[in-house]
């Protein structure tokens, strides 16, 4: 506490020094341009700065038809630029959370090869296959924390899709399959590239890509790929909702820029990713939420008790 104070008066005097007053900022950003309407995800505001999003073709097992992947990206490049949004939830409507790609698609339009020769057809096939991965990299390029709330089955694709979600949350009666092998192909969107990130066992990612096999949220929970594991929806949503909330009552600045390091040193080694955050905070450190929460915690306030400017 006695350093917090000391931090707090230096910087208030180099403040007065400057001449600079403590001050509210407001933007007249925020969800101005921001329409969320789409066909088959449903947004709506969880909370303060709380957005839901919700894969919504609920008759189909939220099976991921070509809408979907294309709204996807549509949905989380407005979040990224949505400065009254600062945490996401992530779930699926109905019975499960995603039974994977639409696999009329996949027999139909997405295996279609267009072009005049073999060259181009592959050349357009990889195109198809760039712009597909691009629909789960959107959220980890989106800097708000994305929280993963899965309940029933999650398959092929949608493994994918939770394996770019910051933080991943299950009921008691999920299940993951990383069911490509048994479609005939390598997973392509993302699957097999983070899961090994986030699980840290080689050997059981091989296991699961290698022989579809379903992985309970009993040892989804103790490999690591959901943090909590909660008896039903209902409860699993309010947990994620809680959580998402806490998140997003802390300085933005410092949650955003927080995600953006921890995605980079995820996929740079240690000397490059401190060097990384040496520049990232030379100009972050400079934020007024600094001031605002050193301030609050001498005051023994939370940070849901501070008003940050918007980001
Ligand atoms: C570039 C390539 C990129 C990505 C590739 C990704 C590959 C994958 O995602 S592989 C995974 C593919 N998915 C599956 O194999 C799952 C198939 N579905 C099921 O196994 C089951 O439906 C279930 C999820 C276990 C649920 O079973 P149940 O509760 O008995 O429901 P159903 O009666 O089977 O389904 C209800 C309704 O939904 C339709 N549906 C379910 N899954 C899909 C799907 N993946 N694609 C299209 N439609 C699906 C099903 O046909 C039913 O529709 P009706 O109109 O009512 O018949």
């Amino acid at each position: 506490m006695v350093l917090l104070r000391r931090v707090l008066q230096k910087h208030q005097s180099i403040r007065g020094l400057l001449g600079l007053q403590f001050r509210m900022m407001t933007s007249e950003a925020g969800h101005a341009g921001s329409s969320y309407t789409f066909k088959t995800l449903k947004v709506s505001q969880a909370s303060d700065k709380v957005l839901h999003v919700e894969l919504n073709r609920p008759e189909k097992m939220n099976a991921m038809n070509i809408a979907l992947w294309r709204e996807m990206v549509e949905c989380f490049n407005e979040i990224a630029e949505d400065s009254e949004c600062n945490a996401v939830v992530l779930s699926g409507a109905g019975k499960i959370f995603t039974a994977g790609i639409d696999l009329m698609d996949l027999g139909g339009e997405v295996l279609q090869l267009e072009g005049d020769d073999i060259a181009r057809k592959t050349w357009n096939l990889r195109k198809k296959i760039t712009k597909a991965q691009e629909t789960f990299t959107v959220i980890e390029k989106c800097s708000k924390p994305v929280i993963a709330a899965i309940h029933g089955a999650c398959i092929g694709a949608g493994t994918s899709l939770i394996s770019a979600c910051d933080i991943r949350y299950c009921t008691q009666d999920a299940w993951f399959q990383i069911k490509e092998v048994d479609m005939g192909l390598a997973a392509d969107v993302g699957a097999l590239q983070r899961f090994s990130k986030i699980i840290g066992n080689q050997s059981l990612v091989n296991e699961l890509s290698f022989t579809s096999r379903k992985m309970m949220s009993d040892e989804a929970s103790n490999c690591g790929l959901v943090s909590r594991v909660f008896p039903d929806k209902e409860s699993m949503l309010q947990g994620a909702f809680d959580l998402a909330s806490e998140i997003a009552s802390k300085s933005p600045v410092a949650v955003q820029g927080t995600k953006i390091n921890l995605v980079y040193a995820r996929d740079h080694s240690v000397s490059e990713s401190l060097q990384y955050m040496a520049t990232w905070n030379m100009s972050m450190l400079q934020t007024e939420d600094i001031m605002k929460s050193v301030q609050a915690a001498l005051e023994k306030k939370k940070t849901k008790d501070v008003t940050y400017s918007r980001l």
